[in-house]
């Protein structure tokens, strides 16, 4: 960003970080009609490259840049990190902060088609209509070489987003993905409600059904890392429906399963380097 640029953000801290700057920010959104955070790292020279990178359940915008540990190496290789919180916060819907996995922190990265959830919770048309394009035209970053990544409930929101928009997003990749949500309970329990109550409209939001339907969507392959001793790996992760969607797709999937890693960002710093590269080796 350009020292005294205009810019449609507030910055509220940044940190000089491995050369670059991490910012956390805030703009009022016009889609979700209120404000809304995000965080983004800028590497010390910039590519014009970026990786969205979306957080899981609980999380914020700072989680992800405060615990991956992904600044390092996202400064060698000129890589811009966007970092969205994982829902809107303080809409006044009741029960909005009942339930850990749902509602404020549990926005899916979809838009609720149910109310009350309609008005504010629209995280799919926030990220990809606005809050993408302003910072593409901020920082001067290059349209055509955006990447994504999340971590569980993030992951399902990189492959749902990367598969139901074809052509956004050059590079895919998800730690711990939920990879077929329609079918778990933290999905059932937020499509019912976000979605409604009929099954049919489910699978436009579930990437293990999005890739059945899709040939090949990502030629040069998509990264995924799951730990082995991560205790929502049966119930809730089902990383083997994503495996056969994609052999059904001829879709290449690098699916690495690890040994004694669990679900926390432990394991996220262990293996982040491998998807940050696996990334800018695509978005070029
Ligand atoms: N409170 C929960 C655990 C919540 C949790 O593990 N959240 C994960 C994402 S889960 C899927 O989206 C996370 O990333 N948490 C942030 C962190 O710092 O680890 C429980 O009681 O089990």
């Amino acid at each position: 960003m350009a020292a005294g640029a205009e810019v449609p953000f507030e910055t509220t801290a940044e940190h000089a970080c491995f050369g670059g700057v991490q910012r956390f920010c805030r703009h009022t959104s016009a889609v979700i009609g209120l404000p809304m955070r995000f965080a983004v790292y800028q590497p010390p020279k910039p590519s014009g490259a970026a990786l969205v990178c979306l957080a899981g359940l609980t999380c914020t915008e700072e989680t992800f840049a405060i615990k991956a540990g992904a600044q390092r190496v996202a400064a060698e290789l000129g890589l811009t990190l966007l970092m969205p919180d994982t829902s809107p916060r303080a809409t006044g819907i009741a029960g909005e902060d009942v339930e850990w996995d749902f509602g404020s922190g549990a926005g899916f990265y979809l838009d609720a088609t149910a109310e009350p959830w309609a008005r504010h919770f629209r995280m799919e048309s926030w990220l990809l209509t606005e809050w993408l394009p302003l910072l593409v035209d901020a920082l001067g970053l290059d349209a055509a070489r955006i990447g994504i990544t999340g971590h569980s409930m993030g992951g399902h929101g990189a492959l749902t987003l990367a598969l139901r928009h074809p052509g956004r997003f050059r590079s895919l990749s998800a730690f711990a993905p939920i990879a077929a949500p329609s079918t778990c309970p933290w999905g059932e329990k937020a499509f019912s409600r976000y979605l409604g109550e009929d099954r049919g409209t489910w699978a436009a939001h579930d990437a293990s059904a999005l890739m059945r339907q899709a040939r090949c969507p990502y030629p040069a392959g998509i990264l995924v890392d799951q730990g082995l001793a991560d205790k929502f790996l049966v119930e809730q992760l089902k990383p083997e429906a994503l495996e056969a969607a994609c052999s059904a797709a001829d879709q290449p999937l690098t699916l690495r399963r690890h040994a004694g890693y669990d679900h926390g960002y432990f394991f996220i710093q262990s293996v982040v380097a491998d998807h940050l590269r696996w990334h800018a080796e695509r978005l070029g």
